[in-house]
């Protein structure tokens, strides 16, 4: 990564200070960049999705981890709850999306609880041993009672495959309707997957994040409070695949002393840690054991440090300066946080992150944990809240004595109520992984980048006045 001349900043920068310059390319098609990362991760795209409560639960490791990316579980989450969602996602199909069903005799109000969960759009009907009968898409329970029975609105037109079938023939039996589902059955007739259009692109066009014996990956967050190790070996035998050793201010001795317990429980498995935003961080936490450095304090969207501190650094300078020190010592650095828009995990990247990390942006849809609601004017929305919020450390020490709990509680720096609202044109997470893989895809193009690796080496940047920023966005209402 260079400046352009003359553009060598003195002063730290944030993602919307900066722009990439295009360079001449021989790369002939953004298809052909790769995106994997080579953190250790077995990431095939260079996102992770944070470990925040209101983001990250099994519906959202699963789809993510079958695009190739990686979802790191809150450490508020309880040991025997993780395990149980890790044995839940290994099992997970990585090519068919897990599908909703239910039986003939449940009705259109069940359906509807049921199907915003999953982006498919369709509820399956399913006899007693698991055979479909029927889809029930939105509009089939649209204008009917909601006590009718499933099986008087279903659809019984089901294209059904043999499980092994290649997504692009799927693509093709379900014609040019991106939004029709195919159902994958076993040898036995048996619902074990579906798949829509789209999905059947996507499943070609992405490649899953997958262990040695073939199972979607899924990392775990662990803080640095308590007996750390032995969390550490409950997540090691629970499956979970990275561990992500997590606190606000990472850079602090009960941080290394934690980061060295959890090292200790294997050398193998990739370690993360942090949060930090200097070099000096990055190599104390190097030594003690980090495979990875989380960079970032106060670029979150729920975080209030910096307004409450003062303490935190813009993203993209913490980013450049903690990635160099880390690729010094052979060692690799997650951005994490303040990410908007494509643009910023292209520009994170180019800094030199091997992936950036999202919370907020992704709490808004379907595969995030909370409940979908509607607003004032119909349109949907889901409550998003910051780890180090009132409601989040309430839950956290919730078996504490009231003292403690009174005590932690005077300690706040996030927001404990956002509504993040669902993009109707984007309304689940893949929706916004083929946006931010799309711009990744085509700012390595313009760099001339192949791979990740090169388009940090490649990357050209310049510093912008808040109007160079302003001058690049879209004006769809005129101006
Ligand atoms: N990236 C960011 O900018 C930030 C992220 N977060 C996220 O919030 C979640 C909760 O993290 P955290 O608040 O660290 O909670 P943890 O439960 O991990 O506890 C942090 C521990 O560190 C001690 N500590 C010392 N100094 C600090 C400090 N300045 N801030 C926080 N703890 C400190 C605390 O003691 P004591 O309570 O007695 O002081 C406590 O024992 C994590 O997921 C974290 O990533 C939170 C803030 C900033
Ligand atoms: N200071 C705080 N930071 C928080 C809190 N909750 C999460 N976070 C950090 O934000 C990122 C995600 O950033 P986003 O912009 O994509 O939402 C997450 O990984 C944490 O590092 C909080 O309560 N306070
Ligand atoms: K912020």
């Amino acid at each position: 990564m260079r400046f352009i001349e003359g553009h060598a900043p003195s002063y730290d920068l944030t993602y919307d200070d900066v722009f990439l310059v295009p360079s001449r390319s021989a790369v002939e098609s953004r298809f052909g960049v790769d995106l994997s990362t080579s953190d250790g991760t077995g990431a095939t795209i260079p996102i992770v999705v944070a470990n925040m409560t209101a983001v990250a639960g099994r519906r959202m490791a699963e789809t993510v981890a079958r695009r190739g990316g990686l979802v790191v579980l809150p450490q508020d989450v309880a040991p025997d709850a993780v395990a149980e969602i890790v044995s839940w996602v290994k099992e997970r199909h990585p090519v068919w999306d897990t599908p909703l069903t239910l039986a003939p005799g449940d009705s259109v109000a069940d359906a509807l609880n049921l199907i915003h969960k999953r982006a498919h759009n369709a509820v399956v009907v399913v006899d007693e041993d698991g055979r479909p009968l029927g889809v029930v898409d939105e509009a089939a329970c649209t204008g009917v009672d909601r006590f009718t029975r499933l099986h008087d609105v279903a659809d019984r037109r089901v294209v059904s495959l043999a499980l092994d079938t290649p997504p692009r023939d799927v693509f093709d039996r379900l014609g040019d309707d991106p939004h029709r589902v195919a159902l994958g059955v076993d040898g036995d007739g048996r619902l074990r997957g579906i798949m829509t259009g789209l999905g059947a692109l996507r499943a070609e066009v992405y490649t899953p994040a997958v262990d040695a014996e073939g199972r979607l990956r899924v990392a775990a967050a662990i803080g640095v409070n308590g007996d750390v190790r032995a969390k550490a070996e409950a997540l090691l035998k629970a499956g979970v695949d990275t561990l992500v050793v997590d606190t606000a201010h990472g850079h602090q001795e009960k941080m290394i002393s934690a980061l060295k317990a959890v090292r200790d429980t294997s050398p193998t498995v990739p370690v993360v840690a942090g949060n930090v935003v200097t070099a000096e961080g990055v190599r104390d936490l190097v030594e003690a054991g980090a495979d990875v450095v989380k960079v970032g304090v106060g670029p979150g969207a729920m975080c209030t440090t910096r307004m409450m501190t003062g303490v935190g650094r813009p993203q993209f300078s913490a980013v450049a300066e903690c990635a160099a020190q880390a690729r010094a010592l052979g060692k690799h650095v997650w951005a994490d946080g303040g990410v908007r828009h494509p643009r910023d995990v292209a520009l994170a990247l180019a800094a030199g992150a091997s992936a950036a990390m999202v919370g907020s942006w992704f709490a808004g849809t379907y595969e995030s944990p909370g409940d979908l609601h509607r607003d004032e004017q119909g349109r949907l929305y889901k409550e998003s809240f910051g780890m180090a919020s009132k409601r989040a450390v309430s839950a956290r020490t919730r078996t504490d004595n009231a003292f403690e709990r009174a005590k932690k509680g005077l300690f706040e720096e996030g927001i404990s109520t956002s509504r993040m609202r669902l993009d109707p044109t984007r309304p689940g997470v893949e929706d916004l992984l083929d946006s931010i893989t799309a711009g990744v895809r085509s700012a390595c193009t313009y760099a001339g980048a192949s791979t990740v690796e090169e388009f940090h080496e490649r990357a050209t940047l310049g510093i912008q006045s808040a109007a160079g920023f302003a001058e690049g966005r879209p004006l769809p209402a005129g101006w």
